[in-house]
């Protein structure tokens, strides 16, 4: 029985992971994801994403909290779990001798009801390949790999580790389509990544880690907007900052100036940037390399971070969350 819509595919509750040595990587993680949701888990090196994910793929026992895929808990019920997902590691670690063919094909021996290879391997752009052994296969073919033996077993949760890692821009861009089409048929994805614009594209929600708790999370749109826009300028010749409208009736909440360049930060961006229009206008100065923008997902991961490490994640305070919340 396939999971319904509304269903959380993926329900994360106040996971903790502590390694041997007494190191608490994951620190009461919780969120979730509904079928056809594609969730991205971002954050700094050493943040705890693979320490998270593989407590999600059922690979160790997490040490406090729960995870349940399809209601299931995939470290104890693995037999109920491991047919209905699909796992894309970082490292496939291949026999290299074995060409693409017999790699597919070995495979798809320990997935039941697994696709055959050919109708796999075009998805991913493996056509033409197989007859190649997989140590001559390149890095960004050997990702392609690991995507298609991911998906091999035609899964409703799909769990991808980095997944463009070392694709040139075209490759990532087909990568990019798959997993939408993918989505679109019902495929739960939780992705990991570095690249913020992968996050961007794909991602219907995402959660920032850092230091083992989620300092933010939501739809990019959201975790973005929690961000102060931006405008830069230069000070027009002659004028000092203090001849700028007062900054409180701009609604900047910080700025920066570097030799001539000010740099205004603000949650109203409209409504700074028609204020200070205006009285550029009235003074008849021209404002030299305005540039007005929102805060990107780079932006945002950058100040959460920065933000984060201020704060030491204490467990409460603004924009950063004990990772308690459930986005809707
Ligand atoms: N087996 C282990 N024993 C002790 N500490 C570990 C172990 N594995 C990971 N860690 C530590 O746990 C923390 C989280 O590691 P993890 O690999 O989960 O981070 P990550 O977010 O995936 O990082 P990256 O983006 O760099 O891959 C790191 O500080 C790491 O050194």
């Amino acid at each position: 029985m396939r999971a319904n819509e509304n269903e959380h595919v993926i329900e994360v509750t106040d996971l903790r992971r502590v390694y041997g040595g007494g190191f608490e990587a994951v620190r009461g993680v919780s969120f979730s994801a509904r079928r056809g949701e594609v969730f991205a888990l971002l954050g700094t090196n050493g943040a705890g994403k693979t320490s998270t994910v593989e407590l999600l793929e059922g690979l160790a026992v997490p040490t406090g909290g729960q995870v349940r895929i399809f209601g299931h808990d995939p470290y104890t019920d693995r037999a109920a779990v491991r047919p209905r997902t699909g796992v894309m590691l970082q490292e496939g670690g291949f026999p290299s001798d074995l060409t693409v063919l017999e790699t597919t094909r070995m495979w798809a021996g320990s997935v039941s009801g697994a696709r055959p290879p050919q109708e796999i391997l075009p998805l991913v752009g493996l056509s033409g390949k197989d007859d190649v052994r997989v140590k001559q296969l390149s890095g960004g073919e050997r990702r392609r790999l690991d995507l298609a033996l991911a998906l091999l077993g035609d899964p409703e949760v799909l769990f991808l580790d980095e997944p463009t890692t070392g694709l040139d821009a075209e490759g990532r861009r087909d990568t990019w389509r798959l997993v939408r089409d993918l989505r679109d048929k019902g495929t739960t994805v939780l992705l990991t990544t570095h690249y913020l614009e992968e996050a961007e594209v794909l991602a219907d929600r995402l959660a920032i880690m850092h230091k083992g708790r989620i300092a933010t999370t939501g739809t990019p749109a959201e975790v973005t907007a929690a961000q102060p826009s931006r405008i830069t300028f230069e000070l027009p010749q002659g004028y000092f900052p203090g001849d700028l409208p007062p900054l409180d009736e701009l609604g900047v909440t910080g700025h920066d100036l570097e030799g001539r360049t000010v740099k205004l930060h603000t949650h109203e961006l409209q409504r700074a940037a028609t204020r200070l229009l205006v009285w550029a206008e009235r003074t008849g100065v021209e404002l030299k390399g305005l540039d007005v923008r929102s805060a990107s997902l780079e932006e945002a991961f950058l100040g959460i971070a920065r933000e984060a490490s201020a704060h030491e994640i204490p467990d409460q305070g603004k924009n950063i969350t004990t990772g308690k919340e459930h986005a809707a």
